[in-house]
């Protein structure tokens, strides 16, 4: 459970988050909406402790996310991922993957199958297009089989193909009991996708449906 209470968070006078809480449960898919700037990814990166909060407080399963502690077991994809150049795309996750030893070599395959990158994955990343960069960001966010899975604007470079795995992959992860948070301009994948729809408008969060 993802608790968020109160969120406050100014940079410079630009009020980023503003008094925001939430409330999200495992194997739900909850969607955010709103315009360019409205505090989407700063909400995300919040909750991932990437920034600390002014004010207000954000739980996960207990543990409070502040500057001293985050919570390990979330995958997030952010609007552009990078990775390093030089390195295959398998590489690139194996070298990910190395760190925590969670996912080996197989499931490195099966993600980057699952995505459709397989017939590439010993390709240097550097000459991977947008569309699949995107698709080893998507690889990377489900390869530990994190818990909580944050995608922000997912579908960006995707082909209809990609977002059609995408959606999948997003279906099967709530199947297995995960917390999945979307931000997306395209309405009808929040849609489809979302049992909760958020609005972000200026740092402040209302609920749509
Ligand atoms: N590194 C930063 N330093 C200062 N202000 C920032 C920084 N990153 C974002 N902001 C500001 O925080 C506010 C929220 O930005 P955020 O990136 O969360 O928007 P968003 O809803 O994700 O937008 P988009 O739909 O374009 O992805 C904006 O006013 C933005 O200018």
């Amino acid at each position: 459970m993802i608790k968020v209470t109160k969120a406050f968070k100014k940079i410079g006078s630009n009020q980023v988050l503003s008094e925001i809480n939430l409330e999200l449960e495992s194997a739900k898919v909850y969607g955010f909406q709103g315009e360019n700037g409205s505090g989407k990814t700063m909400l995300f990166r919040a909750i991932c402790g990437f920034i600390r909060l002014d004010s207000g407080c954000i739980e996960i399963d207990d543990l409070i996310i502040d500057g001293n502690a985050i919570y390990n077991d979330i995958g997030l994809l952010l609007e552009n991922p990078s990775f390093i150049d030089e390195l295959s795309g398998f590489n690139n996750l194996a070298m990910i993957a190395s760190i925590r030893k969670i996912a080996d070599k197989n499931r490195i395959i099966e993600v980057l199958d699952k995505v459709g990158l397989k017939h590439a994955m010993n390709k240097n990343y550097k000459t991977y297009s947008l569309g699949m960069k995107q698709r080893l960001g998507l690889a990377n966010v489900i390869l530990e089989d994190p818990k909580i899975l944050i995608f922000d604007e997912p579908t960006i470079a995707l082909d209809q193909k990609g977002v059609d795995s995408l959606i999948d992959i997003i279906k099967e992860e709530k199947e297995k009991g995960k917390t999945i948070l979307v931000s997306s301009h395209e309405k009808n994948i929040i849609e489809e996708l979302c049992d909760k729809i958020f609005f972000m408008e200026n740092g402040s969060l209302s609920e749509i449906s």
